[in-house]
């Protein structure tokens, strides 16, 4: 089912419009506190925003004119075909596996039959259907997870709401879940939000950025994670990100504080905003300049060398490398002192800046 909402929550500063075509999975992530939560709290109709729209399919979810004029339309948490599936599963602790899965059938008026079979054909989705006769205080984590999931779909949502689905789960049973979920996402629309990755990618058709209330970046996982518009993405991608302007074939960052040179054909034109992104592991530093004249370079102040397991993370204020712990010996006295860090074109991902609604006035 289409899906779309445009809300605004003054207090919060929260303003954000997305949509979900018939059958997508929209990822949103953003850092604490962007407004995840005010998203999918307005869905459900947990949350009244001050101002906006949504609707799902042909029913309007709710219709708040911001001027106060015109009908103002509220529909209620249970009759707005969404289900939101919380981080803790909440299953009724006094009713079997069967009767927590089939109680959302039952109270849209399903016979008690037809509702445990309703019920019996979502635990076998989820591969749950030998746990039907248990109690909630009977299950695992991911047992628990797995239930809530088909008490979720059991209730035929038009949309499903997935707040952090696997965040309270162990990581010895979250891949399993995940693949489970990725099994019965399909052709379903529906929004999690998550702070992985690997979500996003597994189980999303297009991502979403929040930050500050606000839609900070937009595309499938690859043009996100790959070209990120910000320091947020690119930090989920464990990219390096530059951006400046191009000044011929270097890129002078914002602040002015480095210029990065001996970049390939830019793709963009003279002053011109340009991202560059770059992998830390693809990143060499040096005392002297690189000799290879053919590589990308940029002189920055080494700020520190941080140990991390078999590698060593060299930092500068704009970009980072990870060195070898026989290099990061070698760089030990330069701390505090100007390197050098280079790359090779082959590394690099040089991409025209795309403003993001948050870098507007
Ligand atoms: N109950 C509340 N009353 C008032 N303001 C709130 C309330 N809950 C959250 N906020 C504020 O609204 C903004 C958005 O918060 P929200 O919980 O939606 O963020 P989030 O992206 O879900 O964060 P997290 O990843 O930490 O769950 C924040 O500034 C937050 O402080």
């Amino acid at each position: 089912m289409t899906f779309s909402v445009d809300l605004h929550v003054t207090d919060r500063d929260v303003r954000l419009h997305l949509t979900v075509a018939a059958g997508e999975t929209v990822a949103v992530l953003g850092p604490n506190g962007a407004g995840k939560s005010t998203l999918l709290n307005s869905i459900a109709g947990l949350i009244r925003p001050d101002s906006g729209r949504s609707q799902l399919g042909g029913t309007v979810l709710f219709d708040l004119p911001a001027a106060g004029s015109g009908r103002r339309v509220w529909r209620p948490a249970h009759r707005r075909g969404v289900s939101l599936l919380a981080q803790e599963p909440l299953l009724f602790p006094h009713l079997s596996v069967l009767d927590n899965v089939a109680f959302a059938p039952r109270s849209a008026g399903a016979s008690a039959r037809h509702a445990r079979e309703t019920a019996m054909h979502w635990l076998r989705q989820v591969d749950a259907e030998p746990l039907a006769a248990r109690r909630p205080a009977e299950l695992s984590g991911g047992q628990a997870q797995r239930i809530a999931v088909a008490r979720a779909l059991a209730s035929d949502p038009g949309l499903l709401l997935l707040d952090e689905p696997l965040a309270a789960l162990d990581i010895s049973v979250a891949p399993a879940v995940r693949r489970m979920l990725r099994r019965v996402l399909v052709d379903r629309s529906a929004i999690i939000v998550t702070h992985d990755v690997l979500d996003a990618y597994t189980l999303a058709d297009r991502v979403i950025i929040v930050e500050n209330g606000r839609i900070s970046d937009e595309g499938t996982p690859a043009e996100v994670f790959d070209r990120p518009r910000g320091a947020f993405a690119a930090g989920l991608a464990g990219l390096n990100l530059l951006t400046g302007i191009r000044r011929g074939t270097t890129l002078i960052t914002a602040d002015a504080v480095a210029a990065v040179a001996n970049l390939p054909e830019p793709g963009v034109t003279e002053g011109s905003p340009l991202s560059l992104a770059v992998r830390p592991a693809a990143v060499a530093v040096s005392i002297a300049p690189p000799t290879d004249p053919r590589l990308i370079r940029l002189q920055a102040e080494l700020i520190d060398l941080e140990p991390r397991g078999d590698f060593v993370r060299a930092r500068s204020a704009v970009l980072a490398a990870d060195v070898s712990p026989k290099e990061a010996a070698q760089l030990d006295t330069a701390v505090g002192s100007p390197v050098w860090f280079s790359f090779p074109t082959s590394a690099a991902t040089l991409y025209p800046t795309v403003p993001s609604e948050n870098s507007a006035p």
